[in-house]
């Protein structure tokens, strides 16, 4: 790397402790930083260096996949983060930061490059932006990145708003918007294995696939995240941006060149063919909500949403959503696409199911057998790995036929400890690369899409569902499906014949 400092704003909160911090500590421990950085942490609550690099330390002590060493290492790592107390709205503060960066340029020779990471409250992106460059930040030789995290805007119109005011201050190729998903090697994985593999590209259509499932469920419930999420709900909080991402990256078309902005237009394509939801009683007819109640896991009870710290008592958000997705191109045609994510369900995971169209049914063993449809998988979280069911000859039978599996289970080999997607971001805006950030057109589409839904949404709230926390979610889900002839397939151990997930092993933490 050609050396950079890197401001982390919203240094004392979340994220940064439990991911940023953890994420620099590997790429250096990886040699991806060299030595000629800086940390600048930023945030309102007074802190001295020593005791920000206390806290580091603890969050990588709680969070990182590598150990701290004793043989020095770790002080040439803590002596470059600095702390500085600092409110975004006052600007005299960005003169001063930037009087201290320009002293870390010098002793690191960073080459005046700044990295601004944007851990902090949406509303205040835009502040920070403008502050910026007022305070003489944005003036020196190198590059200026700004990462920003999510959720970019809250609809279509404040998400404009939003983009506004980030470019008055900087160009669209140094604007980095995360969604973590897309860090993830699992999905990054999505391209690979498509357009490198001579079985799978050319069945990749509607002549072959019957329909395509992508699921994101999540045990937990709204956390201490009750006030933002209130606001939110699973359709912007899930939907605008992770689902719609891993069904960008299964449906793109093969780009011509993987340079990121080929990429990002065979992303954009897709967006661009959904089928939009025409009316209310469209968006009912393919979308279900629904909101956990009372209920339980593992032998625990549970509360309902609405008794959650910071949730309205009469909340109609939505904790879980499902819907029938159709893509409106050539390759897709008449394929659905059904996504679904949801707190309180009873595992997490994500996974990504494509099921192909059964052989002809008058092929001899079709006619014969009950035969399964073959299913590919890609394992996103927390397992990762990919798994293809098909059909062969039962050992020793007279030609009875089951289900098998081949399973490439990518943890078993190297445990749970592939690159964190905060890692492979933080080092790809680094490196600028902005193959897996969000361009602009994609967050506006994606936006287009949502809103219609929501807007039905807001229209009437008696269509919202009360699922049991612990459960699979509204039945309606399921009947999403059956109206099709299809089914939701099992996730996360349990298909037939594959791994045993629950002996892979756990976490190891790297030396
Ligand atoms: N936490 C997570 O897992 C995830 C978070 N995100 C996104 O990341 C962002 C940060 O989230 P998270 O870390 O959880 O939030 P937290 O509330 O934990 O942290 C917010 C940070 O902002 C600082 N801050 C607040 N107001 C100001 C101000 N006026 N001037 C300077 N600093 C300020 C706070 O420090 P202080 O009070 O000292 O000023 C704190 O460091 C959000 O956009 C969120 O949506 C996205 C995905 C996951
Ligand atoms: O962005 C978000 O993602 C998390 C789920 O991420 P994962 O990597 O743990 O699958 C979700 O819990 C959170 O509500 C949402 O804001």
């Amino acid at each position: 790397m050609s050396g950079a400092v890197f401001y982390i704003f919203g240094a004392t909160g979340d994220l940064a402790k439990r991911k940023l911090f953890p994420a620099f500590y590997s790429l250096y421990r990886e040699g991806k930083l060299g030595e000629n950085f800086a940390v600048v942490g930023l945030a309102r609550r007074p802190r001295t260096n020593d005791q920000f690099r206390d806290d580091v330390k603890n969050s990588i002590e709680d969070f990182a996949r590598y150990k701290i060493t004793d043989d020095g290492e770790w002080d040439r790592f803590a002596e470059r983060f600095e702390y500085m107390s600092l409110d975004i709205n006052n600007v005299a503060g960005f003169h001063d930061l930037n009087v201290l960066t320009t002293k870390l340029d010098e002793k690191y020779q960073t080459g005046g490059n700044r990295l601004f990471y944007l851990a902090l409250a949406p509303e205040l992106f835009g502040n920070v932006s403008y502050n910026l460059s007022e305070g003489g930040l944005l003036e020196t030789k190198g590059w200026h990145r700004l990462v920003i995290e999510k959720p970019f805007g809250y609809d279509l119109p404040s998400a404009e708003r939003l983009n506004a005011q980030l470019r008055q201050v900087f160009e669209e190729k140094d604007i980095y918007r995360i969604d973590h998903y897309l860090g993830k090697e699992m999905v990054q994985n999505i391209e690979f294995v498509r357009f490198a593999n001579a079985f799978f590209e050319p069945l990749w259509n509607n002549k072959y696939i019957a329909n395509i499932q992508i699921t994101l469920s999540e045990t937990v419930g709204v956390e201490e995240r009750g006030g933002y999420y209130d606001h939110s709900g699973a359709l912007r909080d899930m939907g605008q941006n992770h689902m719609l991402q891993m069904l960008m990256m299964m449906a793109m078309e093969p780009p011509s060149r993987l340079h990121p902005e080929d990429i990002r237009d065979e992303k954009v394509k897709v967006l661009r063919s959904l089928r939009l939801f025409e009316s209310g009683d469209d968006v009912r007819a393919n979308v279900v909500r629904g909101q956990y109640a009372t209920g339980s896991s593992r032998g625990k009870d549970l509360p309902a949403y609405r008794e959650e710290d910071s949730v309205n008592p009469e909340s109609t958000t939505e904790t879980y959503f499902a819907a029938r997705v159709h893509v409106d191109n050539f390759r897709w045609a008449g394929v659905p696409f059904y996504i679904r994510t949801g707190k309180r369900l009873p595992v997490k995971t994500t996974e990504v199911v494509v099921e192909f169209k059964n052989i002809p049914n008058n092929v001899y063993l079709a006619k014969k057998h009950d035969l399964e449809p073959n299913l590919l998988v890609f394992r996103v979280n927390p397992m990762e790995g990919i798994y293809l069911k098909m059909n062969a000859k039962q050992p020793g039978s007279e030609g009875v036929i089951v289900p098998v599996a081949m399973d490439f289970c990518q943890s078993c080999q190297i445990g749970i400890n592939t690159p964190e997607a905060y890692e492979r971001l933080l080092y790809d805006a680094t490196r600028g690369d902005s193959t897996y950030f969000t361009r602009w057109d994609e967050v506006a589409l994606a936006w287009s899409y949502v809103d219609r839904i929501a807007a039905a949404w807001a229209e009437q709230s008696s269509d919202l569902k009360h699922y049991p926390a612990g459960s699979w979610g509204p039945v309606e889900a399921t009947e999403l499906l059956s109206q099709d002839g299809f089914k939701w397939w099992p996730i996360n151990g349990q298909h037939e014949g594959e791994v045993d997930w629950a002996a892979v092993q756990k976490t190891t933490v790297l030396t």
